[in-house]
């Protein structure tokens, strides 16, 4: 504030001098009534060629701060309505529509869930049921992690949005964060990981998950914040599984102890 507020020309010209070359008298002040150093605070600080009070300095951030977050909010909300080009048929860009869809439903929880759990179970292999088992982990730890921070945020879809997605919960109401961009980056970052793919399929990969989080904002499902926030979190998330990943160890260790719980019983 001190830094827009003009000089207090209005003072006495003996009374900026004696502040000016009296710091410790100035420092007292200062100590003895801060609302009263608020009114003559530019005076004390910039008369005497010492620049802005330290305090002036921590009062002015926050405003800085929420200054910052507007613009950025107000940004995101116009470019988000800028590329919702296909929010409905008869947007400019509506014949894309079937398309973005079809990039939905890929990176909807259910067709993920599903197929895991069937390559969990048709998988021969100890190594293969072991990467699927975490997968699904992963995906059911995706859903409850999205679930808090949407419950949480409680922040509206875009008003373009027409709320026609299929199989969702109560909290799939709210946009921030894009539960699609959070499982595309950490089941991008899964398959790049644990899947020997060739360079032309890792790419492809890649390409899927940018898609699907510009699918959304084109959907006019989410603001373009909920899903950079989205990639970031899945990329977190998929850190999360590397370390609480089940080896089979681990498992026996499991079903062991269950097993003697229902005996117990
Ligand atoms: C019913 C199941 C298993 C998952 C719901 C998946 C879903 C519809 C998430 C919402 O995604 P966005 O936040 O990207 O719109």
């Amino acid at each position: 504030m001190s830094l827009t507020k003009p000089l207090n020309r209005s003072s006495p010209p003996h009374l900026l001098q004696r502040q000016g070359s009296d710091p410790t008298t100035a420092r007292l002040r200062a100590s003895e009534s801060p609302t009263r150093r608020r009114g003559s605070g530019s005076s004390t600080g910039s008369a005497s060629g010492q620049g802005p009070p330290e305090e002036d300095g921590i009062r002015l951030n926050p405003s800085l701060i929420r200054v910052a977050l507007s613009s950025l909010l107000a940004i995101d909300l116009w470019l988000s309505k800028q590329l919702g080009v296909c929010a409905c048929e008869d947007s400019s860009w509506g014949s894309v529509r079937p398309l973005m869809k079809l990039l939905e439903i890929s990176g909807h929880g259910i067709p993920w869930l599903a197929g895991t759990a069937y390559c969990l179970y048709k998988s021969d292999s100890a190594a293969g049921q072991e990467v699927m088992l975490n997968l699904f982990m992963g995906l059911l730890l995706d859903l409850i992690l999205v679930g808090i921070v949407k419950a949480v945020v409680r922040r509206r879809r875009p008003a373009h949005n027409r709320m026609d997605m299929f199989a969702t919960f109560s909290v799939d109401r709210y946009s921030f964060p894009s539960g699609h961009a959070t499982r595309a980056a950490m089941c991008g970052r899964f398959l790049l990981a644990h899947l020997v793919l060739a360079a032309p399929l890792r790419v492809l990969v890649l390409l899927w998950v940018g898609l699907v989080g510009l699918s959304r904002v084109m959907l006019g499902r989410h603001n373009v914040t909920d899903v950079m926030f989205g990639f970031w979190m899945g990329y977190c998330q998929y850190n999360l599984v590397e370390m609480l990943w089940l080896s089979p160890q681990t498992l026996q260790g499991l079903l062991g102890q269950s097993v003697c719980c229902f005996k117990y019983i």
